[in-house]
C-alpha cells in the first residue's frame, strides 16, 4: 500500500486486519517507516505499507527492484477530500516504474474517504481520476496498463468489498471456487453464498451471482454474533478414546423477513455463509442436505489447499 502522507493507509489496515473503530483511526500516528504484516487467510497474505513522507526510488530506503518484482498488487490510496493533483502524478511516476519491472503487477487504486463527497461528486471525481491517470499513462507509452478503480471510506462496508476484490485477484485457484459454490447454490438452494475470512470480513470468494451490499453486511454482522454466541458455549465433544475434539462452529438463523443465515467453519480461519429461504415444513430436511453438501464442499476445499500447497 502506497501513497501520501495521511491519505489513509494505516487507517484502512487497522479497521479491515485489526478490527479497529473507525473513529478510533483519528488519533493514529502518522507512519515513519515501512511496515509489513502477515496474515494467514486461504492465502499467505503479507500487507506492506509504505509510508507517504518516504520517497519509494530513493536507493538507501528501497531496493525498488526487489520491492516491485516480489509484490502481487499494488494498493494507491488517494484521499478524495484533499487536492490529489500530485498524488496522481506520483502513481503515473510508480506505475511507469512497476510495470517495468513486474509486468504481472496489479494496481489497485482506492478514491479514499469518499464518505465526505456528495453521490454526484464521488462519480465526478472517479471519473476525472481515472481521465487524468489514463491522459498521464498515454504521456507515458503505457495506454494498455489495466488499473482497477475503488471507491472506498473507512465508515462503511465498501472498503471490505475493495479489498476483497483485490485479495481475490492474487487467488489462483479462484475460478475452481467459485464453480465449487455455484455448484452448492444449484444443489443446496440457497440465494447467496460467500467464503469469508473470518478475522477481517473479506470474503475470498464467492458465487457467481452479483453481490448486493446490503446482503454482505448482513452476512459480516453474522459473523460476529455467531463468534459472540460461541464463545459462551462449550465447543467440543469427547471422543470414545477419550480423546477431546472442538466441533465446527455451525449457526444457523431465522431473520424476521423469513431469510435464513447459514454459517458454517471451514479450514484456515474460513467461514461459509450463505443467505437462503426456507418453507417452514422442510426447514429440518432442507438444513439436512445443506449440511451435507457443505461438508462436501469443505473436503474439496482442504483437497485444493493441499494440492496450492504441493505447487
Ligand atoms: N473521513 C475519512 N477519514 C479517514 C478515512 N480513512 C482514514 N481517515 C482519516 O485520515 C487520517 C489519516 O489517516 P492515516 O491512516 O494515519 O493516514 P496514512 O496514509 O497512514 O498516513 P501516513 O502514515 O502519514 O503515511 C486519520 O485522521 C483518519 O481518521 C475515511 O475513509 N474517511
Amino acid at each position: 500500500m502506497s501513497n501520501k502522507y495521511r491519505s489513509g493507509k494505516s487507517s484502512i489496515c487497522k479497521v479491515v486486519f485489526h478490527d479497529m473503530q473507525p473513529l478510533d483511526t483519528l488519533y493514529l500516528e502518522s507512519t515513519t517507516k515501512p511496515t509489513t504484516e502477515n496474515f494467514k487467510s486461504l492465502i499467505d497474505l503479507a500487507v506492506m505499507e509504505l509510508p507517504g513522507q518516504l520517497n519509494l526510488f530513493e536507493p538507501s530506503l528501497y531496493d525498488s527492484e526487489k520491492l516491485f518484482s516480489s509484490i502481487g498488487a499494488l494498493v494507491y490510496v488517494i484521499d478524495s477530500q484533499d487536492e490529489y493533483l500530485s498524488a496522481l502524478q506520483n502513481l503515473a511516476v510508480i506505475i511507469k516504474y512497476a510495470c517495468s519491472v513486474n509486468s504481472k503487477l496489479h494496481i489497485e487504486v482506492l478514491i479514499h474517504k469518499i464518505d465526505g463527497l456528495s453521490e454526484d461528486f464521488r462519480l465526478e471525481t472517479q471519473r476525472d481520476i481515472m481521465q487524468r491517470v489514463g491522459d498521464d499513462l498515454l504521456d507515458y507509452g503505457l495506454d494498455g496498463v489495466q488499473i482497477s478503480f475503488y471507491l472506498t471510506s473507512i465508515f462503511d462496508h465498501s472498503i471490505y468489498e475493495a479489498f476483497s476484490r483485490i485479495v481475490q485477484k492474487l487467488i489462483y485457484e479462484l475460478p475452481a471456487l467459485e464453480n465449487l459454490l455455484d455448484l452448492l447454490m444449484q444443489y443446496s438452494t440457497l440465494d447467496k453464498v460467500f467464503l469469508f475470512d473470518v478475522n477481517s470480513k473479506i470474503y475470498v470468494a464467492t458465487d457467481s451471482s452479483p453481490v448486493d451490499m446490503q446482503t454482505y453486511e448482513v452476512c459480516a454482522e453474522f459473523i460476529d454474533v455467531t463468534i459472540d454466541l460461541d464463545g459462551l458455549y462449550e465447543n467440543s465433544g469427547q471422543e470414545a478414546d477419550g480423546t477431546v475434539r472442538s466441533q465446527p462452529t455451525r449457526c444457523v438463523s431465522k431473520l424476521q423477513s423469513g431469510s435464513v443465515l447459514y454459517l458454517h467453519q471451514m479450514i484456515r480461519g474460513l467461514a461459509l455463509v450463505a443467505v437462503m429461504r426456507l418453507e417452514d415444513e422442510n426447514d429440518a430436511n432442507a438444513l439436512a442436505v445443506i449440511d451435507h453438501n457443505v461438508l462436501v464442499f469443505k473436503k474439496s476445499l482442504e483437497k485444493l489447499w493441499e494440492r496450492a500447497r504441493i505447487k
